[in-house]
Formats: structure tokens, sequence, C-alpha cells
């Protein structure tokens, strides 16, 4: 039995991240009754370990829920959880179109921020019914009447009657429900179109394969029917079909403006691509929905074993990783320096960081990874053009006729004291500014187009610091652009360390050298003899460092002494040692790789 869709109330929960997504979609939960008391205690949405952890939401879920309005009504509400991350921005824009109406959650002692503008943005793009609600107004440091000011002035909301919540303590979270019952439009459909649904989240499950979340927009979806995802154009059986009401529970059709999982026999999730449409495979719909795009990884690094006997076990989780997140690849990849590893590519960075977390803690694997990078579109002088995402793999200079590196147009918003600062710091990282705006009298949100690889360097850990952590940014892609950007190669004792090599603006590569040479010198071992580190442009030598020979043995100074103490000296040397790699015969500490991400 499908549900009348007048009686069907699909949205969202939009905020800058910790302004209280998560805790409101809890609170909701408990006044529609659908956890019991145990349950309530753990935040039911944010589902794995890694994400309660950082207080992050990574992965979609989504929830039906029945709502006894106070006009006597019971209505079906379908929260979409979307993720917080910048990174995500696709998945957001995917979860916001299957939806009619967003809670747009701000904070009222921090006000509007500039992924709260991000993701507002994106719901008016997908025509949706913007809700405002004030949070966290139990704080005493709420100011509820100018964070009002902001929404209306920022964004032009109107704050008229607006909700004053505290996810909390549970103040105002009926009057939420009501005010999403009365102004989110109920879904439009036509039941007896060729189905058509979006996918908008899917995951791994090792009994079931690939498990869709989908939106039915038009026509009927049954159990036991043969569909066509229209992206990819294959076909599949639907042999379960569920909604999560919190828990999952089985159910046999889906109609207009409903909302649930489909399970299908689909191997792996790179199948399922979010933004796709799935339809009837005999008569299906000829116009996909709207939207589709195959994001593609922004930021590349490689990841090798410390220990080469780890290999195997490093393809296997990833692969494992990688049927459940799609939007990470990988491939063999071999360095000199660090033996046999794989190139991976990620959205961004906190999804670098995600993966990386979840190798080492959920596979227990010791891993080295090299500096990220950015996919670089290289122009040949035979006019072809490359997509490089490994400095290392860079053709000769003289093949090339220029090197395009990705932009990002940068949204920052800072207290009014800290726009100098903030300026400062996009210029020095080769930005162009666009536009600087006050958004109300002390807060000012400055755009720039920023390059993604002077992003990636350390950019948000300094925009916090300049502004003492008041600045808040969001970005996304804007197109590619030539620079004059050279290849900078590290060499220990002559050999190049290929897991360095990183690509720069020419005007920068000899201070990089230079502060690259003199980390690297504090952080090589000494050896029994000297080591020459030298930063090169081509042939060209433009720092060198030397680490001098080592003169001591390091347990002689225990000589006479205790022999336990000098047990565990050994014992603390080879637990250093664990996470170093050969290079010739050099010994090079992972914190080596690392450094080139944090050079002041
Ligand atoms: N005092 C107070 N604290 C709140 C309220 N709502 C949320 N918090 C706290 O604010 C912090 C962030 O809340 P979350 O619900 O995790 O925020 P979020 O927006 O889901 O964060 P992300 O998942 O990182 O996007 C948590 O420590 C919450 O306990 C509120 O109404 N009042």
């Amino acid at each position: 039995m499908t549900v009348d869709p007048a009686l069907i109330r699909n949205f969202s929960i939009i905020a800058h991240i910790d302004h209280g997504k998560s805790t409101l979609a809890d609170r909701i939960l408990d006044v529609t009754g659908a956890l019991t008391a145990r349950e309530q205690v753990a935040q039911f949405l944010d589902k794995m370990e890694i994400e309660r952890e950082r207080g992050i939401t990574v992965k979609a879920q989504t929830v039906r829920l029945d709502y006894k309005a106070l006009n006597g009504v019971t209505y079906r509400l379908h929260l979409i959880d979307t993720p917080g991350h910048v990174d995500f921005h696709y998945e957001v824009s995917r979860s916001l179109q299957a939806c009619e109406g967003a809670l747009l959650v701000v904070d009222a002692s921090q006000g509007v921020e500039a992924q709260t503008l991000a993701n507002v943005y994106l719901a008016i793009e997908n025509n949706l019914e913007v809700i405002p609600v004030l949070n966290k107004i139990d704080l005493p440091s709420a100011d509820p009447d100018r964070t009002r000011r902001e929404i209306e002035d920022v964004i032009g909301l109107d704050c008229n009657g607006i909700v004053q919540a505290s996810a909390k303590t549970g103040l105002g979270i009926r009057d939420i429900l009501e005010e999403i019952v009365a102004r989110v439009p109920a879904p439009k459909g036509d039941a007896d179109a060729a189905p058509r649904a979006l996918i908008f989240d899917s995951w791994y499950d090792s009994y079931r394969g690939a498990v869709i979340m989908v939106r039915v927009v038009d026509g009927v979806l049954r159990k036991g029917q043969k569909v066509r995802l229209m992206a990819t154009g294959r076909d599949y059986e639907l042999v379960e079909m569920g909604v999560f009401a919190p828990h999952p529970t089985p159910i046999t059709s889906l109609g207009p403006g409903e909302v649930g999982f489909l399970v299908a026999n689909i191997k792996s999730v790179v199948d399922t691509k979010i933004g796709d449409t799935v339809t009837d495979a005999v008569h299906p719909a000829t116009v996909p929905l709207p939207g589709f795009k195959d994001v593609k990884p922004m930021v590349f690094a490689g990841v090798f074993p410390t220990d080469s006997g780890q290999y195997e076990d490093l393809r296997d989780a990833l692969s494992k990783l990688n049927m459940n997140d799609a939007s990470f690849v990988f491939e063999p990849d071999t360095s000199e320096a660090l033996g046999f590893g794989f190139r991976c590519g990620f959205l961004g960075l906190l999804h670098m960081e995600i993966i990386q977390e979840r190798l080492e803690r959920e596979y227990n694997l010791d891993l080295i990874t090299t500096a990220p990078s950015v996919a670089f579109h290289v122009y040949m002088t035979d006019g072809s053009m490359r997509r490089i995402e490994n400095p290392a793999k860079m053709p000769p200079t003289q093949s090339m006729d220029r090197i395009e590196e990705p932009i990002y147009r940068v949204m920052i918003h800072v207290p009014s004291g800290y726009v100098g600062a903030v300026l400062a710091l996009c210029q020095e990282r080769r930005g162009e500014q666009k536009s600087l705006q006050y958004a109300s009298a002390d807060r000012v949100i400055i755009t720039y187009d920023l390059p993604l690889g002077e992003v990636l360097f350390d950019f948000h850990d300094k925009l916090k610091s300049v502004s003492r952590g008041y600045a808040s940014m969001d970005y996304e892609l804007v197109g590619y652009r030539a620079d004059d950007l050279v290849k900078l190669d590290m060499l220990v004792n002559g050999e190049p360390l290929d897991a360095l090599s990183v690509i720069v603006h020419r005007e920068k590569a000899y201070t990089r050298g230079r502060d690259l040479a003199v980390k690297l010198k504090d952080i090589v071992p000494r050896q029994q003899y000297e080591v020459a580190i030298q930063a090169a442009l081509g042939t060209k030598v433009i720092a060198r460092t030397t680490v001098r020979a080592l003169r001591k043995d390091v347990t002689a100074k225990c000589y006479g002494g205790d022999i336990s103490r000098k047990r565990k000296l050994l014992e603390k040397q080879k637990e250093g040692k664990k996470r170093m790699k050969m290079v010739g015969s050099v010994e090079i500490p992972q914190e080596a790789f690392l450094a080139i991400l944090k050079l002041d």
C-alpha cells in the first residue's frame, strides 16, 4: 500500500558543522516515538563509530516517521540526513533533491556561517522550502535577535515567527514538526507514469550486496519488479524493499513521494551511482531525473604498507572499503622509495583522512601515506591533454605546453576584525579575490578563487589560526587554470624520494625546497656516514642540507648501567623503526613524508 502523497513531507536538516543537526534529528525521533529509551542514548542517525568520535556525519541515512499533528491528522515524514562536510557536496545536493523542504538549523550563539550559507544555496537551487530554526537557545551566549537578523540580511529568509529551539533540552521540537507539516509542500508525482526514483545514497551490506536508498518521483516500484539503473543501463530484479522506521522494515511497494531502500543483487556500490534514476526495465521512462553527475576524486595520495608483507592485506582492505564507498578510487602504484602500494583518489582531505584512519584502525594496517596532490590537466606540445594525479608521473618539461590546476571558489565567513589577516593569507596562496561583502556590521563574507593545491596545504589550519578560530569556510570546484607550475624533487644522497615530489608554483619552489631540505635534515636520522639532502627542479639543485655522520652508539651511555634501561632504549628504537623505509642506504621515517604538509 502506498501512502496518499498529500500526507507525505520529505525534508532534510541543513546546518553548519556542530550547529546541532544530529541532536535535533534525535529529538525528532523522540517526539515521534520512534525509538525506545535505551536507543535514545546513542545518536541514532550517525551510524559509524568513526563518525561518532569525530562528531560528523559521513553517510546519509534516512528515516520514516509517522507524526500525529495538532490537527489530528497523521503525516508520514521522511527525514533525509545529509552529510555535513564540503567534501560530500554532491551527495548533499542529491539528498536535497529528494526533498521538498529543509530545516535550516542555525546555532543562535554562533550565527550564520560558511556552510550554513553553502547549504542554503543548494537547498534554494533544488527549490526547497527553507524553514529556519534557531538552535541552542538554552546557551547563555545565545543571541537569538542577532542571529535572526543575520538570517534575514544574509540569506534573505523571512524570520517572522521563527522557531526558537534547543535540541539539547527538547524545547521547540513540536513547533518544528508543526512547521514542517504546514510549510513543506506535499510531493507531486504521477502515480501512473513510468517509474522514476532518485538514488541519493547507497552502501554495501555483506548479505545483500549493494543497498540503494531512493526517493520515488513518479510511478510505483514493486517487489519482484525488473528495474533499470539509467546511467549504467543495467537491469536488476528488486528482491527486497524496505524503509527505516527507524529500524529496517520490509515493504512491498513505494509510490510517488515515498522514500525507502532497494536490494537487487547488485554486487558493488560502484554500480549504484548517486544521482542516477531507477526505472522499470520493461517500460522504462524516457528521460532520467535531472542533475546526474559522475563525481571525480579531487585529492590523490599514495598509500603504502610500512611492512611490505602487508601489501595483500592492504589490497583487501581497500577493496572492502570501496564496496561501501564508491567515491574513492585506488590502483596499484610503485614508488622507488616506498615499494609497492596504491594510489588512491578521494573527494577531499577529510575524506582522505577518514579512509586512512579506517584502514589503520579497522584493518590494523601500518601505513605510510604520501603528501596529497591534486589532479593536473597537462597539455602536451602535440595538443593532447593528460590528467596527471601523481607528481612523480609528470611528463618531461620539454614535452609539455602548459599545466592547468584545479581552482576552487572558497567562501570565508569571518568577523570584520580579521579581514586583513584572511586577505593576506588568500593572497599569499595565489588567490584571486572575487568579492567582499558585509553580512552584518561585524561579519564579512570573503570570496576567493584559490588553487586547490594551495587549499590542501594546511589552508584551513592557517585560516583558523589567523582568525583565532572564528573563520569558517566552504568551497567548490569552478574550473582549471594554467600557471607557472614546476615539479620539485627531493633527493637523499642522490636518490630521489619520489614520494615527496610535488608540483608547485615556480616562485614558491625555492622557499619550499629550502624549507623542506631543512626540515628533512632534522627528521632523517643520523647514519654512520654523511647524508646529503637536496631539492631539485629537473637537474638543477636549488637547495641542500647535510645530515652529519653519527659518532656514538646510542646505547653507549648506558655502559655499566642498568641493563633494563638499555633494553628499553633498544625497544624504543625498534618501535621508531617500525615506520621507517630504506631509501638507497638511508632509513627515512614516516614523519618525513608528512613534513611537507606541515611547512611553516
Ligand atoms: N547547549 C546546547 N547544545 C547543543 C544543542 N544542540 C546540539 N548541541 C551540542 O552541540 C554539539 C554539536 O551537535 P551535533 O548534533 O553533533 O551537531 P551536528 O550539526 O550534527 O554536527 P555535524 O554532525 O558535525 O555536522 C554537540 O555537543 C551537542 O550536544 C542545543 O540546543 N543546546
